[in-house]
């Protein structure tokens, strides 16, 4: 089981996730207002520090491909996030993104678990992307994702049947909670930010480390099929 945890706020946090047996290190290099964002420069450095350790992976909100492009070329994450609004960035879009970005670097597509549509655009979204992301959606943040709650597992199990890319559910997901989560919905991997961060105030936060740790065992104690 993939254990991905966003988002490292440094080079230093992120190593640290990955001695944790974090298997993907997430990074939100953005200026536009997201809960987990650093900076460009913050995000290359921690992506330069993970090479050996676990795969780094960027997220992009934005729409406009060739910005998610000088982002990726920036950066150079293992993988590309995407998660936009939704349908914004249509799978066709994400066909010519993927001629502009860096060789080998691979695309994970968030879909909104719940949106009108989800299963169809998870099965348009699979023959574009290397991975999909089952997320939680909330007007309260751009984009899909950081929503801190759960959604219908029952519709995340059908999609995971209905494609043949490998999936990752993200969305409320902690250690109290993942063992159950993947026993419902047999993911790939599963995805934690909100439920294992620990607050500073003023809307900034550290990742709770021993949170972390518990989420990985939680997710670890789990048969795969
Ligand atoms: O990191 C962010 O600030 C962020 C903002 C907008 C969309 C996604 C974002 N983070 C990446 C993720 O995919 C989250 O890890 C995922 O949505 C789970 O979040 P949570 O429900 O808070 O565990």
């Amino acid at each position: 089981m993939i254990v991905q945890i966003y988002t490292a706020q440094s080079a230093d946090e992120a190593v640290a996730l990955a001695a944790l047996g974090v298997d993907h290190v997430g990074l939100t290099p953005t200026s536009v207002g997201l809960p987990g964002q650093i900076t460009e420069a913050v995000a290359a450095e921690a992506v330069d520090a993970l090479r050996g350790r676990a795969r780094s992976v960027a997220l992009s909100v934005e729409v406009d491909v060739d910005e998610i492009a000088r982002m990726a070329q920036a950066v150079r994450p293992d993988i590309l996030h995407l998660c936009g609004e939704i349908g914004a960035v249509g799978p066709e879009d994400v066909r010519r993104l993927r001629t502009l970005l860096p060789a080998g670097m691979e695309i994970m597509q968030a879909i909104a678990v719940g949106a009108d549509g989800d299963l169809a655009m998870a099965r348009a979204y699979a023959e574009v992307a290397d991975y999909l992301i089952l997320d939680s959606y909330t007007t309260d943040v751009q984009g899909v994702g950081a929503a801190g709650v759960t959604h219908d597992w029952s519709r995340s199990a059908e999609i995971v049947a209905s494609v043949s890319v490998p999936v990752i559910l993200a969305g409320g997901l902690s250690a109290d909670n993942v063992a159950e989560a993947i026993a419902v919905v047999r993911p790939w991997g599963v995805d934690s930010l909100t439920r294992t961060n620990r607050p500073l105030g003023g809307g900034r936060f550290e990742k709770d480390l021993d949170a972390v740790s518990a989420f990985v065992r939680g997710a670890a104690g789990v048969p795969t099929l």
